[in-house]
């Protein structure tokens, strides 16, 4: 999967901006709040209809303007798929070949996009939740299946927690709702374990490539109860957990088991990475993270994602530089910010590109 072209229109600096890709490598340089990371930040809303840095839209319109759009251009196996996401202050209009689609869900996955941002490493010491969120959102690329479970999920669960509210609660009723979710928990427990091992597969193989060949890594799915394949076990441990909580659930008018709690624990040589790997350690985990979900998407959809690395060269030694360069797939389509024009060796297929103050010049690397 390729993005041929991008199109901008009052996103945070950029008045307007048109450019054309081809496969291969683009890097973006230029100094220090010039809108490079914009630009990445414009390719990654463009496939999934948010931002990876802030919640609320209002933040990308471009000073003293109440709207912005961006319109893309996607090649995958021949086929190509325009997008296009307007907003304004009354929401996203979001578009496909020109129509309009009503739901986020149905307009996700024709542009797949993987981002690797500096604040990524915070994964690893945050709440649970953003630990949830990420694999709820890197395994929604993978099955639109999953995304639906999961809001049902959430939705019987606002509907539980809700009923724990009243004075006189009928444990039938509960039953009937526990039933519900215990069904959809065991979907969705089963997609958690078994992309957790996929993903940590390919990770692994990538962190071995920029670490240490002693060092094993791993993650463990946290769950209220032990993964298990048999569903119909699987389901009786649940139902048994949750009427151990059904009196204390009454007491504090809230669902206390469940999916919603998860949490998935990574790991370095069996010690947790927060508190065991350096900062070094941890950004090579969250880009061998990264490189692992383009694979595992390659493994399902037998597509690439097109990758986008915020950064990346940063603290990185010349030694990893060239690594990362020479392990990224030659079919991934890559688009790189960075400080300074990092000249990379003649063999990368690489574009080059100087960002100034919302402005992106094409540059040749014997102009450099
Ligand atoms: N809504 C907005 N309207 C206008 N300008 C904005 C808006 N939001 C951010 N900016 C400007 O965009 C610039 C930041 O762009 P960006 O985050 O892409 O920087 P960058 O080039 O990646 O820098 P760094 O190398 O420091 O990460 C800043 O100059 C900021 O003032």
């Amino acid at each position: 999967m390729i993005i041929e072209n991008l199109q901008l229109s009052h996103f945070r600096n950029y008045e307007r901006l048109q450019m054309d890709f081809t496969p291969g490598i683009h890097l973006f340089y230029g100094h220090n709040g010039q809108g490079k990371t914009n630009i990445l930040e414009a390719l990654y809303y463009l496939s999934c209809a948010k931002s990876h840095r802030v919640r609320h839209d209002e933040y990308l319109m471009q000073k003293n303007f109440d709207y912005f759009s961006l319109k893309g251009q996607i090649v995958n196996d021949n086929k190509t798929v325009s997008l296009m996401c307007n907003v304004d202050t009354k929401g996203k209009h979001l578009f496909l070949f020109n129509t309009p689609v009503s739901k986020v869900s149905e307009y996700i996955g024709f542009f797949n996009a993987i981002m690797f941002y500096p604040d990524d490493l915070l994964l690893f010491s945050q709440a649970p939740k953003k630990r949830r969120q990420f694999i709820d959102l890197e395994l929604g690329k993978l099955s639109s299946g999953y995304t639906h479970a999961l809001v049902d999920y959430y939705k019987i669960l606002k509907e539980k927690n809700k009923y724990l509210k009243n004075h006189k609660i009928d444990d039938l009723f509960l039953d009937t709702l526990d039933e519900q979710l215990i069904d959809l928990q065991v979907k969705i427990m089963k997609q958690r374990h078994h992309f957790i091992e996929m993903l940590m597969q390919h990770t692994k193989k990538y962190f071995q490539l920029f670490e240490n060949k002693d060092l094993e890594i791993s993650c463990v799915y946290e769950s209220d109860v032990v993964y298990i394949e048999d569903e119909t076990l699987l389901k009786q441990k649940m139902t048994e957990k949750m009427r151990k909580h059904r009196e204390k659930e009454k007491l504090f008018h809230t669902s206390l088991v469940g999916i919603h709690k998860d949490d998935f624990t990574f790991m370095i040589n069996q010690q947790k990475v927060e508190t065991f790997a350096s900062q070094g350690q941890k950004r090579m985990y969250i880009l061998s993270l990264k490189l692992g979900m383009i694979n595992s998407i390659y493994q399902i959809k037998k597509e690439y994602p097109v990758l986008l690395l915020d950064d990346v060269f940063s603290e990185l030694d010349e030694q990893k530089r060239e690594i990362l360069l020479n392990i990224l797939p030659v079919d991934v389509q890559v688009f790189i910010t960075a400080t300074e024009c990092i000249q990379l060796k003649k063999n990368h297929n690489i574009t080059y590109y100087e960002v100034i103050q919302g402005t992106v010049n094409k540059r040749r690397i014997s102009d450099e």
